[in-house]
């Protein structure tokens, strides 16, 4: 990993999920407070869903301004619109649906069986396309550089839906077509590492015991191929969200308790 990497471990779920929702909101309010409309890239983990909600529910949130935001997701399962396990249906159940969003702004993957969505390839060129229409002055890569990329990860590594050992981990451009997924279903839409990459902070809000092995393989030093978690990284920062069950097997040093 070249960016520099934080680890922040809280005593339980419920505190990770609570710290990072207010972490969101303090920088989503910074960003907005000097003038720029951010950037968001959002996930449909358990644990950032689990933010989310969390955003829904905090009297802070109205301190964002959500018609000034722009929302992408890491990845998508590819299935019909309004599905309840498309990333974005989950999202907009958990807040995106209950604060004022700019519907031209919440930019989800084309859904299974929509004009542009006919095969996970068709949805990804359009994604592909529609993030390189909003890069932004300066922007060096095909994506807009998102301000803060929120991710989750599976138990066996996984990342958006780049899988350990599967040809996704090797997708050029930034958006790319997924088969074969070992996580149901197994047709996606998942952001390439190379457009994660283009994020200039990645959180990853982790919890669970199950999560505990591969995270301390991807703060380990793992390599992508294996824990593809330890391939997405911000250009400023890397921060790691933890439970103490998650981060119960981190080597030493590393897992520094933020609270008890
Ligand atoms: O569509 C998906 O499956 C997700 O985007 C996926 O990448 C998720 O973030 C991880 O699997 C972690 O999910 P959990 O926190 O639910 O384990």
């Amino acid at each position: 990993m070249s960016a520099p990497v934080s680890v922040v471990v809280h005593g339980d779920t419920a505190t990770l999920v609570a710290a990072a929702a207010a972490r969101f909101v303090t920088t989503v309010t910074d960003l907005q407070s000097s003038g720029a409309v951010p950037h968001v890239v959002l996930t449909g983990g358990t644990t950032g869903i689990g933010m989310l909600e969390e955003l829904r529910r905090s009297p802070a949130r109205a301190a964002v301004d959500w018609s000034r935001l722009h929302v992408w997701f890491g990845d998508e399962r590819h299935l019909p619109d309004g599905d309840p396990e498309r990333n974005e249906t989950k999202a907009r159940a958990a807040l995106l649906d209950h604060v004022d969003v700019d519907p031209a702004h919440l930019h989800g993957v084309a859904p299974a069986g929509s004009p542009h969505g006919g095969t996970p390839e068709e949805a990804a060129a359009a994604y592909a396309e529609e993030l390189r229409r909003h890069r932004r002055p300066g922007d060096r890569l095909e994506v807009p550089r998102f301000d803060v990329a929120v991710l989750g990860m599976g138990p066996d590594g996984h990342v958006a839906s780049l899988f350990p050992e599967h040809p996704g981990l090797h997708a050029t451009g930034t958006v790319t077509g997924v088969r074969g997924a070992p996580k149901p279903p197994p047709e996606r839409v998942s952001l390439t590492f190379a457009a994660l990459r283009a994020a200039t902070e990645v959180w990853f809000p982790v919890a669970g015991e199950d999560k505990a092995a591969v995270a301390a393989m991807a703060l380990g030093g793992a390599g992508e191929r294996q824990v593809p978690a330890a391939g997405a990284y911000g250009s400023r920062r890397t921060l790691w969200l933890l439970d103490r069950a998650a981060a119960s097997r981190l080597p030493g040093g590393l897992a520094r308790p933020a609270s008890p």
